[in-house]
């Protein structure tokens, strides 16, 4: 392997460090804990643990979390009685519903629900209206995570060539975003873009969100690019990335492993959203 690889593990428990310290400050100056509401709908074993995992990670830097589960068919006025309860609450900072939600309930309308003072992922549509204004505002998690992924293996998007493949509300759109924001030249493909190959190979910065395991190959890098796997495809061979990385990882400069890439960002900036969240109730509460 001649990549550098980006260690999404480690700079993560960096990130996670620098909350924890700032959590303790944050709680030392106002006499607040920060509190993260999760809610689950459903008995996914995979969104079990990822919301397991975002509990665990709040505890460990000082965040209190709230565990909120709701049952496979649990009717949306049920859920949305939740939010508002959670909204409406001054021990919850942030508010995360996982996705996807079942069937039968609209995850973007109950995202939307969230008060977006409260909105660590990023999702409700004044977040990701000020994301595509430029005006400050809570940022999609794994995005913001891969922005800072970037910044630490020293890549220079001024100017740069960068393709995100996906067009998610939750990763594709606010990705190219952020990228457009740090003055990059962005494209962003997808399942219908022409000759997927061919743009890919134009990219000097290259992220893929699309959950089709390893598809990217060799091929499909130009020489020297910055590869970001943002894919989690678990089959019975394990769990692998979008990016074919024993091969990918010959031909790139620096590329990101799956797991212990932009996984573990996600969650630390999760953490980092909600002192943030935190911050803005005690701006806007109203002094005695
Ligand atoms: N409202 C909402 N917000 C989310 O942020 C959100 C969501 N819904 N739904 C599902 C996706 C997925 N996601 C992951 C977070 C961490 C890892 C992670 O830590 N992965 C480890 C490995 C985990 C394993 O081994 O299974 C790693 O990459 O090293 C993965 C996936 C957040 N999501």
């Amino acid at each position: 392997m001649s990549a550098t690889l980006i260690d999404g593990k480690a700079i993560a428990a960096e990130t996670r460090a620098e909350v924890a310290r700032d959590v303790e400050a944050f709680t030392a100056r106002t006499g607040h804990r920060p509190g993260l509401a999760t809610v689950l709908v459903g008995e996914d074993p995979a969104s079990a643990i990822y919301v397991g995992g975002k509990q665990k990670a709040s505890r460990e830097v000082g965040i209190e979390p709230f565990d909120h589960r709701l049952p496979a068919d649990a009717p949306a006025v049920e859920v949305e009685a939740l939010l508002e309860r959670l909204n409406a609450d001054d021990a919850v900072s942030g508010i995360l519903c996982q996705l996807p939600v079942p069937g039968h309930l609209d995850g973007v309308a109950l995202t939307g629900m969230i008060d977006p003072d409260k909105d660590v992922d990023g999702l409700t549509p004044l977040s990701a209206g000020r994301l595509a204004l430029g005006l400050p505002g809570l940022r999609p998690c794994t995005p913001a995570g891969v922005m800072v992924l970037l910044e630490r293996a020293g890549v220079d998007l001024r100017g740069a060539g960068a393709v995100v493949v996906g067009r998610s509300n939750l990763f594709g759109k606010p990705m190219a975003q952020l990228l457009l924001g740090a003055d990059a030249t962005v494209t962003t493909a997808h399942s219908r873009t022409r000759d997927l190959p061919g743009v890919c190979r134009t990219a000097d910065v290259l992220i893929v969100a699309v959950g089709r395991d390893r598809m990217v190959k060799a091929d499909w890098v130009k020489p020297g690019a910055v590869v970001i796997d943002v894919g989690m495809n678990r089959s019975e061979d394990g769990l692998h990335g979008d990016v074919a990385f024993d091969e990918v990882s010959e031909v790139a400069s620096a590329i990101t492993p799956v797991p212990g890439g932009v996984g573990p960002m996600t969650i630390a900036m999760l953490l980092r959203n909600t002192l943030a969240a935190a911050e803005l109730q005690i701006a806007r509460r109203v002094p005695a």
